[in-house]
């Protein structure tokens, strides 16, 4: 579903990116794993066309997206659900919703409700502005959100940073249910190795722009005291 080859970016003169291989076939859950600063939301904004890739190529579903804008890529079925959130704070979750669907005009409602059986929780707060919910429902909004866009591929980054255990734990159960009920592909940057460990079939570790190690969960969990002190 996602290819790319030999991909490089950055900030202005800053590379951050040395040349990114990576392979995501429909369907599977793939954990993107390493300490801060390597260039993991780097690489999610690339991947989105936020950044331009200075070398290399991005493909997706065979079609080369490496110069697409951004909203092309999300109609085409990438979406992103960002480090902190970014939810609109002052409009109700509902609206936060279908902002989300926003593209998908009349069937917009149809959409929003049935993403929103995946989400009971934010069932209770539909009018409530979304920025007064707490970290963690914010965190569940975002990412009701960004599946009201009906992605085939969604990119989350780092969604259990700052968030109390409990609302962690139904975010496994959520991406699970939702993995089953769409097919959904899920690229998902995390520190977590526990989050990453019940979501990932397997697990490649970022450093210093370049991805070093690909294993599978069950070889990452066991070597994840060898990846902390790298
Ligand atoms: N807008 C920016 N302008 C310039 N440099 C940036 C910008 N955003 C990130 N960087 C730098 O790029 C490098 C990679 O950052 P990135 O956010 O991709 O890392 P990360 O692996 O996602 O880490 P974290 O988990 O802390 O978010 C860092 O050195 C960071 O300081």
């Amino acid at each position: 579903m996602l290819d790319i080859k030999n991909v490089q970016s950055g900030y202005g003169d800053i590379r951050v990116l040395r040349g990114i291989d990576l392979h995501l076939s429909s369907g599977e859950f793939v954990g993107l794993w390493g300490h801060n600063g390597m260039g993991k939301s780097t690489l999610m904004r690339t991947i989105l066309g936020y950044l331009p890739a200075k070398a290399g190529t991005i493909s997706f579903e065979g079609q080369n997206i490496t110069t697409l804008a951004t909203h092309r890529r999300a109609r085409m079925g990438i979406g992103l659900v960002p480090q902190g959130r970014a939810i609109f704070p002052h409009l109700s979750v509902l609206d936060n919703l279908r902002m989300g669907a926003v593209s998908s005009g009349h069937e917009r409602e149809a959409i929003v409700e049935s993403v929103l059986q995946h989400f009971p929780r934010l069932n209770n707060y539909l009018d409530r502005p979304g920025g007064l919910l707490s970290g963690g429902e914010q965190q569940l909004l975002a990412l009701a959100r960004c599946l009201c866009g009906q992605p085939k591929l969604m990119l989350l980054d780092e969604p259990t940073e700052g968030i109390q255990p409990s609302i962690i734990a139904e975010m496994v159960d959520t991406l699970h249910a939702i993995r089953k009920a769409t097919g959904l592909t899920l690229l998902l940057v995390e520190q977590n190795q526990a989050f990453i460990g019940s979501l990932a079939d397997r697990v490649l570790t970022m450093q210093k722009g370049v991805l070093i190690n690909e294993s599978s969960t069950r070889d990452f969990l066991n070597n994840t005291h060898a990846f902390s002190t790298a």
